[in-house]
C-alpha cells in the first residue's frame, strides 16, 4: 500500500489520465462507488443518510456515493455545500446523473441546519486534498456543528479540512468516525496530530494502475505479504554461521537488562551467534540467565564501559551498540571509535545515540551500512529542534537525516517510520500502546540485528524486524495480555507464534 501526498495524488491522477487514457469521469465513477459499496457495510438499511458535497472533485465523489445509495434502496439525500454555480465539471456530471436519478439535493443557507442531527449517518464530501488553509467560514462552523452533533460521520478520501500532508499544524476538521481514503493513504493519516481525526480508516481502489504510484512515490506501509516476500527460508541444511555472528556492545551497572533484552531477542529472532560485550559485572548477572548468548568483557571505569581495551570486530558480520551503556563521558569515546573503525553495519541505539551526536561525520563517513533506531526523543536531539517540531513532519526529517548522513533510520513511534539512504520510505503500522515501556526498543535491536544477518536487503531487514516486532505485541494483546501488563520480555516470546504466522 502506497502513501501519497496531495501532490503525488494528483501526479497519479494525471498520469491515469495522460498515459493510461482513464476519464476523470470514470475514476470519480469507481471512486464513488467503491465508497459507497464500503458505507453499506458500516449503516444501518434503516439508516438516514445525508451526503455533505462541496465545489471540488470531493463533492464529485459525494453525488456518486449517493446516487449508488439511492439505488441500493436508502434514504439518501444530499446537502450542497456550496452555491450552484460552483460544482463544474466532472462534479456537475455527477451531479446532474444523481438528480436524474431523483436525488434530492437541499442548499446549505450557511446556518447549521437540522439535516446534520435528522439524519443518522453524514457522508463527508465538503473537501479532499485541495483543502488549503484553514477552513473558510461558512464551512468552519459547519464543521464544528457537525463535530459536535453528528451520530456517525464517514469521510471520503479525508477528513473535510484535513490537511493531506505534514507540516501543518493549524487546522478546522471533520472529526470522522471511519473514512475512506480514495487510491492511496495521504501522509496525514501516519501523522500524530492529524492520524485521530481519520477514526478507522481503510483504502478503496479506484483503479488507478500501480505502475502510476510506483513512477510518482517512493513511500508505502510494509505489511505481512511484503515480510512473507522477503525473508529467507531456513535451509535444512543450514548451520549457525549461515545466520550470522552479531555483536552486542553495551550494558552498565545501572542497566544491565538492557543488554540482556536485545541478546535474547536478537537469538530469538534467528541470530546464530551473539555475543554479547560488556562490563565484568553485567556478564555475571546475565550469564545464567541468558545462556545462549557468549560474553565478552571489556573494560570498565566504575561500571560504565570505557575505551582501554582494543575490542576486536574481527569475524562479526554485525554489531548493535548503545542499550543500556549510559552517557559518561569514557563510554562515548568507545562508542565513536567503533563506530569509525567497524568495518560491518552498525546499530546504534539508545546511549550509542547521544554519544554519536557530536560526530556524526564519522557515520557519513563510513562505508557500512549504518542503521540509527531513535524514539522521537532522541530524533530530536539529534537533529537539535523539538519533539513537537519533529512530529509535525518526521517524514521530510527522517528522510533528510537518512539522505545527508548516509544511514538508514529507524524513526519509532506510534508508527514507525523506516528511511533508506536514499530516500525511500516505509511505515509499519503493527504494534500498540503495550510497547510504550522500559525494553521495548532494546527488543526491536535485537531483532534488527538478527534480521540485518540473514539473506536480505538492509532495508527489508529494517521493515521485517519492526513488523515483527509490532506483530508479536499485537498477537500477545489479543490473547493473554493488555497495553498496562505487556512486558518488553513478552515480546521476546511472542515471536515464536509471528515466525509460526509468517511461514
Ligand atoms: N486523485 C484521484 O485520482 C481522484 C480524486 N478524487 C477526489 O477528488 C478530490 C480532490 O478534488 P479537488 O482537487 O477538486 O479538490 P477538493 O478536495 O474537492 O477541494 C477543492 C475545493 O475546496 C475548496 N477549498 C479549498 N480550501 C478551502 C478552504 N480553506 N476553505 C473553504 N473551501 C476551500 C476550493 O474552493 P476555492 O478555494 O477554490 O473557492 C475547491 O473548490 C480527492 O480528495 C478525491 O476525493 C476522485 O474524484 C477520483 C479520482
Ligand atoms: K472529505
Amino acid at each position: 500500500m502506497y502513501i501519497v501526498t496531495a501532490k503525488e495524488m494528483y501526479d497519479i491522477d494525471h498520469f491515469a489520465m495522460t498515459e493510461i487514457g482513464l476519464d476523470g469521469k470514470l475514476l470519480m465513477e469507481n471512486a464513488g462507488r467503491a465508497v459507497a459499496d464500503r458505507v453499506t457495510a458500516i449503516v444501518k438499511d434503516t439508516d438516514k443518510i445525508c451526503v455533505l458535497a462541496g465545489s471540488g472533485n470531493n463533492g464529485g465523489d459525494g453525488f456518486v456515493i449517493a446516487r449508488t445509495l439511492l439505488d441500493k434502496g436508502y434514504a439518501v439525500q444530499v446537502l450542497q455545500v456550496v452555491a450552484n454555480d460552483k460544482i463544474l465539471g466532472d462534479a456537475y456530471y455527477h451531479k446532474r446523473l444523481f438528480e436524474r436519478c431523483g436525488g434530492i439535493i437541499s442548499l446549505f443557507d450557511g446556518k447549521c441546519t437540522s439535516m446534520i442531527t435528522s439524519n443518522n449517518v453524514i457522508i463527508d464530501a465538503i473537501i479532499g486534498i485541495g483543502s488549503k488553509g484553514i477552513l473558510r467560514e461558512p464551512l468552519a462552523s459547519l464543521v464544528h456543528y457537525i463535530n459536535r452533533e453528528a451520530k456517525k460521520v464517514i469521510s471520503v478520501d479525508i477528513p473535510s479540512g484535513l490537511p493531506a500532508d505534514e507540516g501543518k499544524g493549524e487546522f478546522i476538521s471533520i472529526q470522522a468516525d471511519y473514512t475512506f481514503v480514495i487510491g492511496a493513504p495521504k501522509v496525514s493519516a501516519f501523522l500524530n496530530h492529524t492520524s485521530p481525526y481519520y477514526g478507522k480508516w481503510e483504502p478503496v481502489s479506484i483503479g488507478l494502475p500501480s505502475r502510476a504510484f510506483k513512477t510518482n512515490t517512493s513511500r508505502f506501509v510494509w505489511g505481512i505479504d511484503d515480510v512473507r516476500n522477503s525473508l529467507p527460508d531456513r535451509k535444512p541444511d543450514d548451520h549457525k554461521g549461515e545466520h550470522g555472528k552479531g555483536l552486542v556492545i553495551g550494558g552498565s551497572k545501572e542497566m544491565p537488562g538492557a543488554l540482556a533484552m536485545s541478546l535474547k531477542a536478537s537469538l530469538r529472532a534467528g541470530a546464530g551467534l551473539i555475543t554479547g560485550a560488556t562490563t565484568e559485572g553485567v556478564i555475571r548477572m546475565l550469564s545464567a540467565n541468558c545462556i545462549e548468548a557468549t560474553y565478552k568483557e571489556l573494560s570498565e571505569t566504575n561500571g560504565f564501559l570505557d575505551n582501554r581495551t582494543d575490542v576486536s570486530l574481527e569475524g562479526y558480520h554485525a554489531v548493535a551498540i548503545g542499550m543500556g551503556m549510559g552517557r559518561r563521558t569514557c563510554t562515548g569515546d568507545l562508542v565513536r571509535s567503533l563506530v569509525h573503525t567497524a568495518e560491518c553495519p552498525i546499530v546504534i541505539d539508545a546511549d550509542g545515540l547521544y554519544h554519536i551526536k557530536e560526530d556524526l561525520l564519522d557515520i557519513e563517513n563510513r562505508r557500512y551500512p549504518t542503521v540509527i533506531t531513535p524514539h522521537p526523543g532522541e530524533m530530536a536531539m539529534l537533529l537539535g529542534i523539538t519533539v513537537n517540531e519533529l512530529l509535525l513532519e518526521p517524514f521530510r526529517y527522517s528522510r533528510e537525516f537518512a539522505i545527508k548522513n548516509n544511514s538508514y533510520v529507524v524513526l519509532k513511534g506510534m508508527i514507525t517510520i523506516i528511511t533508506s539512504p536514499e530516500g525511500e520510505q516505509v511505515v509499519n503500522m503493527s504494534g500498540n500502546p503495550g510497547l510504550a515501556k522500559g525494553g521495548s526498543g532494546d527488543v526491536l535491536t535485537g531483532i534488527i540485528l538478527a534480521m540485518i544477518m540473514q539473506g536480505q536487503t538492509i532495508f527489508q531487514a529494517l521493515c521485517n524486524a519492526c513488523y515483527i516486532h509490532g506483530r508479536s505485541a499485537d498477537e500477545l494483546i489479543s490473547e493473554k495480555h493488555s497495553y498496562h501488563d505487556l512486558l518488553a520480555s513478552d515480546v521476546i516470546d511472542g515471536l515464536a507464534k509471528v515466525f509460526r504466522i509468517i511461514s
